[in-house]
């Protein structure tokens, strides 16, 4: 699902600096989620209610021989080996009478409603549907096991969004909920309020949002979008940082030969022993912010410790048009986003976008059109010892401006971490301000460093001097009578 608008704090705006903004305590009000108890609403459903949806999805034809749901800290519900089980052994298969699509959706009482509807928001207006119907509903057992939030940060209360200020996360949740917020808007004006035949009851945003955060914590990775599938029982198998492959978990195939009925068939990545919970591994991409803003958790690992850097070449910017003409040449558009990676050097394309966007004074020749062909590989060097000194001191100047927003030092963070018994949304809250702030302070002193370098550095008349033979590889001046 791509959501429209990501209000990143860090916003490079080259040559000025555009400074990220403090989150209105006004919005936080208007989209925190009050938590409706001390377990954050995720409460556990109970064995009898489990028992039933069991039950009820091995009547309707799923298949295990290996796997029973079980409750479990932290995950709550999961899948339980009640046997040894090898790795890549299928261990469930779920029919596709049993899934949840626009498909299905397309063919019920809310079918000729949801015309041209996104598949998410289709899906949302069907399980509240089915919800309200209550005992009528044949969905019922499993919206009796679904919870009624996670630990996303899509449900924190203002309290809760307040732990992460000045980060990237905030900024991405507030937006994320604002598009919801926007969607619930349209649907609840254009489908729900008339049409109350079908929606007796209330719909509020918070229902709207529940089921946005069901969809987005169940819908295995490549099952999103267009794609969208809910599959009920598939969907209680937690994640496992341990288990390093994604792609050999589940597949969706034919039943038998001659059948053309599908089946969503999920394995065990690595072997399980009886008793103990099967897992897979979500999605190796995703950065520690995104599984908190998807799933409610996050692994802490460096390589998840992620922060995203827009850089826009400004409408104002007199050579605009040049640079995004070559900008677009390259892949790029008027804005680019570089992940950085705690850890992990620069993405490569990141200096020569960055230099291409501060170009100008007596280096905009270099804009010129006869340069076109070879303009990227110019900008893969320094160009001049003012571009490359523009680049460090606005990136170091925007890395401080967003350092400045955090409420807490990384040694507070880790002290409250190390301290233990923290809170699972406390403990999401402070590692990824930690992790930001921890990114930040590596950028910085990436540009720190090669601001020292200045002076050591070979810039382009340098190198096309030296192309013309015109200087030595010491840059000595070679005159023609010396030839
Ligand atoms: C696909 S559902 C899995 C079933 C879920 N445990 C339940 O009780 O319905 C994904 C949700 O499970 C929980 N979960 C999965 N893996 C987890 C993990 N490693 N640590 C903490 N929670 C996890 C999170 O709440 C996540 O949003």
């Amino acid at each position: 699902m791509a959501f429209l608008h990501h209000h990143l704090p860090f916003h490079l705006h080259l040559p000025t600096l555009t400074l990220p903004t403090r989150t209105s305590p006004r919005l936080l009000r208007t989209l925190a989620c009050a938590s409706p108890d001390g377990l954050h609403g995720s409460r556990s459903p109970s064995q009898s209610a489990l028992d039933s949806f069991w039950q009820w999805a091995t009547d309707k034809g799923a298949v295990s021989s290996s796997l029973t749901p079980g409750f479990f800290v932290p995950e709550s519900l999961g899948l339980l080996a009640q046997r040894n089980i090898s790795g890549n052994e299928v261990v469930l298969e779920v029919p596709k009478s049993l899934w949840i699509t626009s498909e299905l959706v397309a063919a019920s009482d809310l079918g000729r409603l949801c015309t041209g509807l996104k598949p998410w928001v289709s899906i949302s207006l069907f399980l509240l549907c089915e919800r309200s119907k209550g005992d009528a509903s044949p969905w019922r057992p499993y919206l009796d096991i679904l919870p009624q939030s996670t630990n996303s940060t899509i449900f924190w209360s203002e309290e809760e969004l307040a732990e992460i200020q000045g980060t990237q996360l905030l900024s991405t949740t507030l937006g994320v909920k604002e598009y919801v917020q926007s969607e619930f808007l349209k649907v609840e004006n254009e489908v729900i309020l008339p049409n109350k035949n079908i929606f007796p009851s209330t719909v509020t945003f918070d229902d709207f949002l529940w089921a946005f955060g069901m969809l987005r914590s169940r819908a295995f990775s490549r099952l999103r979008g267009e794609n969208l599938v809910l599959i009920p029982l598939a969907d209680l198998i937690n994640h496992n940082y341990r288990i390093k492959s994604e792609d050999d978990s589940w597949e969706i195939k034919a039943k038998g030969i001659f059948s053309r009925e599908l089946i969503f068939s999920l394995r065990t990545p690595v072997p399980v022993n009886m008793g103990e919970q099967v897992y897979i591994q979500y999605d190796l991409k995703k950065s520690d912010a995104e599984l908190a803003l998807d799933y409610g958790f996050i692994e802490s690992t460096s390589d998840r410790q992620i922060y995203t850097l827009t850089l826009e070449i400004a409408e104002s910017d007199p050579f605009y048009g040049d640079k995004l003409d070559i900008a677009e040449s390259n892949g790029f558009g008027e804005s680019a986003y570089f992940d950085i990676v705690l850890g992990c050097p620069l993405p490569p394309s990141m200096l020569p976008y960055l230099r291409l966007v501060a170009l100008g004074g007596t280096d905009a020749f270099l804009l010129e059109s006869i340069f076109r062909d070879s303009i990227w590989r110019h900008l893969e060097l320094p160009i001049s010892r003012s571009n490359e000194e523009t680049i460090c001191k606005v990136v170091r100047d925007a890395c401080r401006s967003a350092l400045s927003l955090y409420q807490t030092t990384i040694e507070e963070d880790e002290e409250l971490l190390e301290r233990g018994q923290l809170d699972p949304r406390l403990k999401i809250a402070v590692a990824i301000r930690a992790g930001e702030k921890k990114v930040l302070q590596q950028i910085d002193s990436t540009f720190s460093e090669r601001e020292q370098e200045l002076n050591g550095l070979e810039y382009y008349q340098e190198r096309r001097l030296k192309d013309l033979g015109l200087i030595g590889e010491e840059g000595e001046i070679i005159f023609w009578e010396s030839k």
